[in-house]
């Protein structure tokens, strides 16, 4: 699914290369958790896979196919075989919770279908499905600006559940989660890309749960590999090393406090 050569990448706006000679082999179906302190490019890194940032060099196969050498129409026909779930889901604010995640089959829908899914929503059942998975069943109609942080994460990862793609890359999707509700939002996504064969990266700041969760963990560290192992081989040594100088993302994962799970949500009545 992923073939990584030597690649060099970095985000728009950056001069230094952040992603200093990534190797990496994802094969179909398979299942890795990044892990690294702030900063380390697991971002950087899955935007690359996203086919949304461009690597300044060295070479990137995505299901057989170098994404920066096809045509517009071919790249968009990769993109959609490709979910990303960002660190921060983009959400317009006044948008229905069905509406959010039916969003995930646009790009395998034509213009008239989608406008058509405005207007009457389709697919309810599935949508019904996925949203009971991540335990927002009762939020169908529910304005997106009217949940809490953490059920708005969860209503990103439920739109991997409707999206057609053959590879999920979710950033850091726990981070507004209560740790009950992050062990099931990750056993969720890992049964259902099982299922489906689908292969599944996610960018994990809590170590335990990806050493728990996941059965190969790469580790990186200022833009490079440093280990990439079967989860039961990676030591505390390894861990010590690649969280050098900031053990206290070891420890503590960062979590964002505004938008946790349990944090009350203020609902402004607007017209
Ligand atoms: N637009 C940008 N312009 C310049 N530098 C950037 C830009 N975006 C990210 N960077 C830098 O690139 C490096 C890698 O960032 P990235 O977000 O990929 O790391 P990360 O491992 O995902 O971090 P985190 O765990 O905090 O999300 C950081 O040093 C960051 O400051």
């Amino acid at each position: 699914m992923l073939d990584l050569k030597a690649l060099c990448a970095a985000p728009a706006g950056a001069q230094a290369d952040v992603l200093k000679g990534i190797d990496l082999q994802v094969a179909a179906g398979e299942q890795l958790a990044l892990i690294g302190p702030s900063g380390a490019g697991k971002t950087t890194l899955l935007h690359v896979l996203a086919a949304a940032l461009r690597p300044r060099s060295g070479s990137l196969e995505i299901a057989g196919q170098s994404p920066w050498r096809l045509s517009a129409a071919e790249l968009r026909a990769l993109r959609a075989q490709i979910f990303l779930a960002p660190q921060a889901p983009p959400l317009p604010p006044r948008q229905r919770v069905v509406t959010a995640v039916l969003a995930a089959r646009l790009p395998a829908w034509s213009l008239l279908r989608s406008l058509r899914s405005l207007l009457a929503p389709v697919d309810l059942a599935e949508v019904q499905a996925a949203l009971a998975r991540f335990d927002l069943a009762g939020k169908l109609f529910e304005r997106v600006d009217r949940l809490s942080g953490g059920e708005r994460q969860r209503v990103a990862l439920a739109r991997a559940w409707l999206s057609p793609a053959r590879l999920w890359l979710v950033d850091e999707p726990l981070s507004a989660l209560d740790p009950q509700r992050a062990v099931q939002a990750l056993q969720a996504l890992r049964e259902e890309a099982q299922a489906r064969g689908v292969s599944l990266l996610a960018s994990l700041h809590h170590v335990d749960l990806a050493l728990a969760h996941f059965p190969r963990i790469v580790g990186l560290r200022e833009g490079r590999v440093l280990f990439d192992l079967p989860a039961a081989e990676v030591s505390p040594a390894h861990l010590r090393e690649l969280y050098a100088q900031h053990e206290e993302e070891l420890l503590a994962p960062p979590v964002m406090p505004l938008q946790a799970e349990t944090a009350a949500v203020t609902v402004y009545p607007c017209r």
